[in-house]
C-alpha cells in the first residue's frame, strides 16, 4: 500500500497507468468486436446490454449532482445530464443509443423493457451507480476518470466496425460522434477536479481505487457478454437471444 502523498502530476501519471493497464479496450470481447470477429447476433448482444449502462449513466450523474456543494460545480456537471437526457423527446446520447439498437434491427421496446440483460450487466452497471450515490464526491468524481481513456477506443471501434460489418454504418454509429468532443471537456475537468482535491495519502488512494473499480465495472460487462454469447450454449435463461 502506498504511503507517500503523491504532487499532483504524479497522481495523474498513476491514474493514466491504471487505464493503460486496466481499461476495457483491452478485454478479449472488445478486441474480437472491432476486429470484425463476431456475428449480427453478438453485436446485438452488445449493443443491448451496453443500452443498461447509458440508460443508467444520467441516474448516476443526478445522485452526485444533488451532493455537490456549490453552484459551479453543479453547472458543470448537469451538461452530464443534458448530454444523456437531450433538452427534448428524441434528443440525447440515451435516444442516440436507441438509434444504434434501431439499426442493428432489435426491437426498441424490448431493449427499454431491459429483460433480455445478462445479469452480470445488471450487476455491474448498478455498482457504478452505487458506488457514485455511496462514495465521497471526490471519489464518486474519479469514477467518471474512465472517460479519460474513451475518445481512443471510440476512434477505434467506430473505424473497425465500420470496416468489418456490412451490417453497420456511420448513421447507426452516430451515438459515438459527440462523445469525442463530450468525453475529452468531461474528464478535463474531472481530472483537475481530482488532482486539485486529492491531498492527503487517504485521498489520493480513494481516487486510484475508484479508477480501477469503474475499470473492473466496464471489464466485467464484457466478461459476461464473452461468457454468454461467445462459447455455444452460455446463454443464461431469459437472456436476449440472437435469432
Ligand atoms: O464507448 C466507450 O467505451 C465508453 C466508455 C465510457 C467509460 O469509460 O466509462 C463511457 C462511454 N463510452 C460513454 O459513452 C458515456 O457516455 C460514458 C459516461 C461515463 C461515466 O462514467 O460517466 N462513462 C462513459
Amino acid at each position: 500500500m502506498r504511503d507517500a502523498l503523491l504532487s499532483p502530476e504524479s497522481l495523474e501519471a498513476e491514474l493514466r497507468a491504471i487505464g493503460a493497464e486496466r481499461y476495457h479496450n483491452l478485454h478479449p470481447f472488445h478486441r474480437a468486436l472491432h476486429d470484425g470477429r463476431l456475428n449480427r447476433g453478438q453485436v446485438q448482444a452488445w449493443a443491448l446490454n451496453r443500452y443498461y449502462y447509458q440508460a443508467s449513466i444520467p441516474a448516476k450523474d443526478a445522485t452526485l449532482l444533488a451532493r455537490l456543494p456549490t453552484a459551479a460545480l453543479r453547472r458543470e456537471w448537469r451538461r452530464r445530464l443534458e448530454d444523456h437526457d437531450g433538452d427534448a423527446p428524441g434528443t440525447g446520447g440515451v435516444a442516440r443509443w436507441l438509434h444504434l439498437t434501431d439499426g442493428l434491427g432489435l426491437d426498441r421496446a424490448y431493449v427499454e423493457s431491459l429483460e433480455g440483460l445478462l445479469p452480470g450487466t445488471r450487476f455491474a452497471v448498478e455498482a457504478y451507480v452505487h458506488f457514485v450515490r455511496d462514495r465521497t464526491v471526490l471519489a464518486a468524481i474519479a469514477s467518471s476518470l474512465t472517460e479519460l481513456f474513451s475518445p481512443t477506443i471510440i476512434s477505434e471501434r467506430v473505424s473497425g466496425m465500420l470496416r468489418n460489418y456490412d451490417f453497420i454504418t456511420q448513421d447507426t454509429l452516430a451515438y459515438f460522434t459527440p462523445r469525442l468532443t463530450q468525453a475529452p471537456r468531461d474528464s478535463d475537468f474531472a481530472l483537475a477536479y481530482v488532482k486539485e482535491h486529492a491531498r492527503t495519502v487517504e485521498q489520493q488512494r480513494a481516487v486510484l481505487g475508484a479508477l480501477k473499480f469503474k475499470c473492473g465495472v466496464l471489464w466485467s460487462m464484457l466478461d459476461a457478454l464473452d461468457y454468454a454469447y461467445v462459447t455455444p450454449g452460455n446463454i443464461p435463461p431469459g437472456a436476449f437471444r440472437p435469432s
